[in-house]
């Protein structure tokens, strides 16, 4: 079927889908035949021997054309087969040729291409039309094609007429007229056109490739640029090639597409100046392409409106494509020493297609003769170059894409690291407030156990107890002072593994109070501290293992502000506290808060037993207490011995008190001790003093009484205490007695400063005597 004049053959099958099917099947075909076929059999060729006459016949009263049976009349010779001389400005013309012998079964003239619209006449037979020559449309551009006109067989003797209409300046025939079979004519296009398929595909695909590209790769107008050439290129190609016809019989609508894709040409060129020519100023590219575009599309649009004819839109084209090309050469010839390989090939491509093409448009414009110009080797020389820029481009941008993916893998990676310390950063801090936390409710309920503490001692037994359980895991160790305030002890330390110094020299080591940033020593004068060595002592073991050690002074604060240091903790700064050094500060802070608050809780009991101890009263009983005794006993006995008044002193000391208290418990036993109290002061005279005299004595001082006055009273009192009965906490304790000593000025001694001790010898007799008795002392008592 293909092998049926193209007309025929193709008439009726309008579908894309099918032109393409014929598309690739051409190119099968092509392909095919493209050894051996060089030369066709049977070709005859027209090139001479043609006779041409001016203007139109006229016609006889039938409607024939007189010419076509005219005699020889006007006909001249015509040398070779297009543009006669003389046209005289007119647009018809006629020409005709006597037809050679041969044996063709079906033989047809193959004309490459004709100016403009034609009709062919054998023996007065109309045998085939191009365009219209008759009526409102008449020289109307039918569009550039071949042409096969079938002849009648046999053809000798027979005369073939061509009637031609041209308002363009060439009028004739052109490239091939050859008589060959009709059935030949395929594969004679095919071998003539192959390569221009071939190419015209090549450059489809890459046209779509690079749309492809466009879709995915960054680089779009650098790309978009080289598929805007690729697909001028292909579809000129192409819609030139004669082969086309075969795809889709549409002279005109080829001749359209062939004009758009020509035009787009110095478009795309320009765009890729623009876009890969950096160092070529993009505005003027810019302006140029655009300007390009603008008569790319109005151009072909005015065509086809048939404001103007298609083919005239050429030749003021070709020029505009000159200047556009000098414009490019101008300046690629500036900056062709800047150009790397990618440029230098674009622009050797350039070059070939420019040059081709410019031999192309003397070729149109008769400038030179005519020649088949191969525009497809200029496409040939793009595409290749293409491919390789491509092929390199494509390389690139796959190592740039790895090293991209590496860079962003390693960011990733990067990322996940960052993530995963802040994560240990939170877990770590989440630690340390429960760590904190748990610490900070250790020292409260430390702090509250200390508050019920009534010596500075008991305190800091608890407090050291407490130590390891608050600053643990932490290894740690508390020091206290020996002979010097400054040189420390080591007290206590833990863990068992730890080994702290034994001796450690504070003097350097200021207050906590007075501490700044600035004051505190650095970690490394820290670790020379905790491992110095006592000067008097050289050889002692320093086995600090060169830990840098955080150390805390707890430092009483006196009522004078002044300091007392009781001792110094000293911390290895090290465990989940203080893994990272962030929280160095912040655990440092919050231990040095500790211990300055234990030191606050500290310090207010030294300060309550210092008061307790200064004070005159006792607190169990509220007589008063022996310091009030001392002082009133020193004041009492030198009145007395000036005035030469008596004086008498009672010591009492309740018996058995201690089985008393491991049988009934330390706070009955000061019930009992209150209870004597009372009653004692109840027994005596206003004037009387009776003091706790400490634990469980008594001593009562009897200004202006005699031994006597005082054995009476006493001996009162031991009555109502024989017969007192104690109660603790609903417990009968049963009943106490109390043994004692009484010594008298001036009966016992004329040195009333000696009595209290004869009045203590006087109860030490009465102990020894059985107890529960009152001893009056001899003034010979204490020799
Ligand atoms: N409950 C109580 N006991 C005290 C107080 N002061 C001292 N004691 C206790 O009094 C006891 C005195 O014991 P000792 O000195 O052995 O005398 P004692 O048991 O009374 O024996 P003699 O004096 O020899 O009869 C000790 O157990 C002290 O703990 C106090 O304020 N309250």
């Amino acid at each position: 079927m293909l092998l049926l004049p193209p007309r025929s053959i193709l008439a009726g099958l309008p579908s894309i889908g099918l032109a393409m099917f014929r598309c690739i099947t051409l190119l099968v075909l092509a392909l095919l035949w493209l050894p051996g076929s060089q030369v066709l059999a049977g070709e005859l060729a027209l090139n001479d021997d043609w006779q041409y006459r001016w203007g139109d016949s006229p016609r006889t009263p039938d409607g024939e054309f007189e010419w076509l049976t005219a005699a020889e009349g006007e006909w001249k010779s015509l040398e070779g087969i297009g543009n006669p001389p003389g046209r005289d400005g007119r647009d018809s013309l006629w020409l005709r040729r006597e037809l050679p012998a041969g044996d063709w079964l079906q033989p047809a003239l193959f004309v490459s291409s004709l100016n403009l619209v034609a009709e062919a006449y054998v023996d007065g037979q109309h045998v085939y039309r191009h365009g219209q020559l008759e009526g409102p449309d008449a020289g109307a551009f039918a569009g550039w094609t071949w042409h096969a006109i079938e002849l009648p067989s046999p053809t000798q003797g027979k005369t073939l007429y061509l009637r031609l209409k041209s308002s363009y300046k060439d009028i004739g025939l052109w490239g091939k007229v050859v008589i060959m079979e009709q059935s030949r004519i395929l594969p004679s296009i095919l071998e003539a056109t192959k390569g221009e398929l071939v190419i015209a595909l090549a450059c489809l695909i890459v046209a779509a490739l690079a749309l492809v590209l466009i879709l995915t790769q960054p680089e779009r107008w650098r790309l978009g640029s080289l598929g805007l050439f690729s697909l001028a290129v292909g579809l000129m190609v192409l819609a030139e090639s004669d082969a086309s016809q075969l795809i889709v019989f549409a002279p005109l609508a080829w001749d359209y597409v062939a004009a758009i894709a020509y035009f787009s040409l110095p478009v795309a060129m320009a765009l890729i100046l623009e876009h890969w020519f950096p160092q070529i100023p993009r505005q003027g590219m810019r302006r140029l392409w655009l300007g390009l575009l603008a008569y790319a599309i109005i151009a072909p649009a005015l065509a086809m409106l048939d404001v103007v004819s298609l083919p005239p839109t050429f030749p003021l084209f070709d020029l505009i494509l000159l200047g556009a090309l000098a414009y490019m050469a101008r300046w690629l010839f500036r900056y062709r020493r800047e150009f790397d390989s990618d440029q230098r090939l674009i622009v050797a491509s350039y070059a070939i297609f420019a040059a081709i093409a410019i031999t192309d448009m003397l070729v149109a414009h008769g400038l030179v003769g005519w020649i088949s110009v191969p525009v497809h080797l200029g496409a040939l020389a793009f595409i290749v170059a293409m491919i390789v820029i491509s092929t390199r481009h494509y390389a690139r941008s796959q190592r740039q894409l790895q090293r991209l993916n590496d860079h962003l893998e390693q960011e990733v990676a990067e990322r996940t690291r960052q993530l995963e310390s802040l994560a240990e950063q939170e877990r770590q801090r989440a630690l340390v407030l429960a760590t904190e936390h748990h610490k900070t409710q250790r020292l409260a309920s430390l702090i509250d156990t200390l508050q019920a503490c009534t010596s500075l001692e008991e305190a800091l037994c608890l407090t050291q107890r407490a130590m390891p359980e608050i600053l643990e895991p932490m290894q740690g160790a508390f020091y206290r002072p020996q002979d010097q305030p400054d040189n420390m002890t080591l007290e206590l330390f833990w863990p068992t593994t730890y080994r702290p110094p034994a001796w450690l020299d504070t003097t350097a080591i200021p207050p906590l109070r007075t501490r700044t940033e600035e004051s505190l020593p650095a970690l490394d004068d820290l670790l020379t501290i905790s491992t110095r060595r006592p000067p008097s002592d050289p050889s002692a073991p320093s086995t600090a293992d060169n830990l840098p050690h955080w150390i805390f002074p707890l430092d009483l604060t006196g009522p004078d502000r002044q300091h007392r240091r009781l001792g110094v903790i000293c911390v290895v700064p090290d465990g989940p506290l203080v893994k990272r050094p962030q929280y160095w500060d912040r655990t440092r802070s919050f231990i040095e808060l500790g211990v300055s608050r234990l030191a606050l809780v500290l310090s207010s009991i030294a300060l309550q037993e210092e008061l307790s101890a200064l004070s005159y009263r006792d607190d169990l009983t509220g007589l008063h207490n022996r310091r009030y005794f001392d002082e009133l006993f020193a004041h009492e006995t030198a009145i007395s011995l000036r005035k030469k008044s008596p004086l008498a002193v009672v010591i009492l000391d309740i018996d058995h008190f201690k089985k008393f208290n491991d049988r009934y418990g330390h706070a009955a036993g000061d019930t009992v001790l209150e209870g004597v109290g009372r009653m004692l002061a109840n027994s005596f005279r206003d004037i009387d003093v009776v003091c706790r005299f400490g634990g469980e004595e008594f001593v009562v001082l009897l200004p202006g009484a005699e031994a006597d006055d005082a054995h009476h009273r006493m001996q009162r009192m031991c009555h109502a205490l024989a017969s007192a009965s104690f109660r603790h906490e609903g417990q009968s304790l049963g009943t106490v007695s109390v043994s004692c000593g009484i010594a008298s000025f001036p009966a016992t001694s004329d040195d009333p400063s000696c009595l209290l001790a004869m009045a203590d010898s006087a109860l030490y007799r009465a102990k020894h005597a059985g107890r529960a008795r009152i001893a009056l002392a001899t003034p010979h008592e204490n020799d």
